[in-house]
This record gives structure tokens, sequence and C-alpha cells, in this order.
């Protein structure tokens, strides 16, 4: 399934900037979805990386779309198999209420998609003047899972670690969870977005990406580190539900493949945790079972202690699982998938399963 990232922030606040950063990165398979209020999508002319496939939405607010249906169809679009996406993200409004546009993606129906993260852009800035003037921490950010503290440039050196550290323990009164990470020009490790296939341009590829890298230099982003965990055996899956339900506070993303016990012999995994959000599949095709493992990735991410803790979740289990952790496993499958094809997940004996 296809991770769908919403870029939410108050107007001005850096989305298509950000949007412009993660375009420039070669080896991933990008669809948009762009989102004006005006009638011209002025942001569609702001892009300037390497798109794969694109929709627009002008006119409207897509958090204001009287059902998902708008935005379902064009997810549909975007996720036909012959565009081979990797990810697609949604540039919303800066008008977005990201909490209405987190109720559109999680009751959408849209088929071979999968909800990845709500990122929100704030405006370092203007943000305690427009976005954050009551007595309450906005509500907004209880639907983020990674919060971009934008536009640290524009303050006086000596301003900034204060003003991020104000911004955040206002973020984090509404969403203590959530993962907050400062930054200029909207520059982010893309790995905190989505998988970079690649690190080298494809052969065919214009020289223009690199030409385009080198104008948006990311090198003062802060850096994601991550940790793998190899999977080579079967685990029981209550430890690893354990893992996903209650994950490394610096652990910003879980993904990887996994072999678990299922009371009926192995079966492989998906797992996609995107900020606290759990994602479990039964594992993609074609993928190896030689190369089972779990990725944390995160910024500031104590790699000894995440990377023990995924080798504890994925230890190798000799004993059948108990009922119990068989209906936690069931039960995740099912909130992890579409509305519709809900009786269809169930724990089954197919190609997946090796042994
Ligand atoms: N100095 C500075 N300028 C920035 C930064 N981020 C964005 N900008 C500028 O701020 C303006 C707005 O940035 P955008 O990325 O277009 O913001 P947006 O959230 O997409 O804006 P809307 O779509 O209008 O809501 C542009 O002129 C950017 O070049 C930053 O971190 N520092």
């Amino acid at each position: 399934m296809i991770p769908v990232i919403v870029l939410t922030g108050y107007l001005g606040a850096g989305k298509t900037s950000l949007l412009n950063g993660l375009l420039t990165r070669p080896g991933t398979r990008v669809g948009v979805i762009i989102n004006d209020i005006g009638k011209i999508n002025v942001d569609t002319g702001l892009i300037t990386g390497q798109i794969d496939a694109a929709e627009s939405i002008a006119g409207g607010c897509v958090c204001c779309l009287p059902d998902s249906g708008g935005l379902d169809e064009l997810l549909e679009k975007l996720a036909q198999p012959k565009l081979r996406l990797d990810a697609i993200i949604v540039e919303a409004s800066g008008a977005a209420d990201p909490i209405n546009v987190d109720r559109l993606l999680r009751y959408g129906n849209a088929p071979g998609v999968r909800p990845g993260g709500i990122i929100d852009v704030i405006d370092a800035v203007q943000h305690e003047h427009t976005v954050d003037t009551a007595a309450m921490a906005p509500a907004r950010f209880t639907a983020a899972s990674l919060v971009v503290v934008n536009k640290l440039d524009m303050l006086p050196e000596k301003a900034r670690d204060a003003a991020f550290a104000r911004i955040s323990d206002r973020v984090r009164e509404a969403n203590p969870q959530v993962a907050i990470v400062p930054a200029s020009h909207a520059a982010i490790d893309p790995q905190l977005v989505f998988d970079i296939a690649m690190n080298e341009d494809p052969s065919d590829e214009l020289p223009l990406a690199a030409a385009s890298r080198a104008e948006h230099d990311h090198s003062h982003a802060p850096h994601a580190h991550a940790v793998t965990v190899p999977c080579p055996e079967p685990a029981d899956p209550g430890a690893l539900l354990d893992l996903l339900e209650n994950p490394p506070a610096d652990a910003y993303r879980l993904k990887g493949h996994v072999k678990l016990r299922t009371g009926r012999g192995t079966q492989r995994f998906l797992v996609n945790m995107v900020g606290r959000q759990p994602h479990l599949q039964v594992a993609t095709p074609g993928s190896d079972p030689a190369d089972d493992a779990l990725v944390a990735v995160g910024v500031e991410l104590d790699e000894q202690r995440v990377g023990d803790r995924l080798r504890t979740s994925l230890q190798a289990s000799t004993a059948e699982p108990s009922s119990q952790s068989l209906t936690r496993l069931e039960r995740r499958l099912i909130l992890s998938s579409p509305a519709e094809q809900r009786q269809d997940v169930l724990i089954d004996d197919d190609e997946s399963v090796t042994s």
C-alpha cells in the first residue's frame, strides 16, 4: 500500500518549500496532490522537484470536501499500479484543519493507500501571533505525527533555541507523543517522511535533479538516525504488538518485514509505523524473507537502546503464541485495512506462509 503523507501548516509556513525539498531527492517515485484555496493553483507552479504524477484540488479546501469522495478519487488515480509510486504527498492549503484531513484519510476508502503521517509546518516567527494565541495549545497538533518548526533562520541566532523549546512545549501540551524537528527553509531529512530507494540518480535522469539538489543544500538539516534489526526467525506476535503499541519515544518511524508465529505456522508481515500510528499488513509479494528486518528511524535516536528494544521484540519464539496475542494480531490487521476490505484480512494460509 502506498503511504499518503499530508503536509499541513498555516498560510506561508513553508509547506511548498518542504515539498520541494523532498522532491529534489532522487530514487523515490512520488505523486502529489496540491490543494490551493484560490481558484488558481499557485503552488503547482512553485513546485520545482521531480513529480511522477500530480492531481490538484483548486478553489476549495481539502478538509472541507463534503465527504472523502473527492480525495478518495484522486488517491485512487494516483495509486494505480502502472504509476509505480512509492509515496503520495498531499499538500493541503494553509487553511486546512489537520484534524479534518486526518479524519478524511482514516475513514477514506481509496484502495491501495494507507495513511503515512501528517506533517504540520510551523512558522516560528509568526506562530505565536497567528496560530497559537489562545490559552489552550492549538488542537490542530493532536492530528500531527511530525511537527516542523520552520523559519528559525529568520530569528536572531541567540533566540532560536528558546523559540524552538517554547513552541515545542506548546505543541506537546496538545500532543505529548509527536516528533518535533527544527528547520530553516523547511529542510528536513526525507528519511523521516518516506523511504529513499536509491542515493544515486537513475542513469537515465537528466542532470537537472542534481542541479536542483545543489540549490537545496540540506546538509544543515537535523539528521535522522536509523537502526536495523534482522528478523531471521519467527517472533511472537504479542511481543511485536507490545512494541508497536508502545514504541520508543525517539523512534519516529518503524518499518520492515517480520516473521511471526500465527498458530498455523509462520507468516510474514509488513510493519509501517509513522509517529504513533502502527500499520500492519500481510507481507508484500516478491519481498525476500532473507531480508526480513525492522528499521527504526528518528532524530536523536538512541541506537543502542532502540536496537535492544527491537531485538527483544523480534526474538525467535519457539512457543505457540497465546490466543490473546493472536486476537491482538487480527485486530491490528483489521484496523490497518480500508473499511470495505476489513472482512478479507484475517490471517490465512497463502503464499506468504514460509513454513
Ligand atoms: N527565510 C526563510 N524563508 C522561508 C522559509 N520557509 C519558507 N520561506 C519562504 O516563505 C514563503 C512561503 O513559503 P511556502 O513554502 O510557499 O509556504 P506555504 O506554507 O506553502 O504557503 P501557502 O501555500 O501560501 O500557505 C516563501 O517565500 C518561502 O521562500 C524559511 O525557513 N526561512
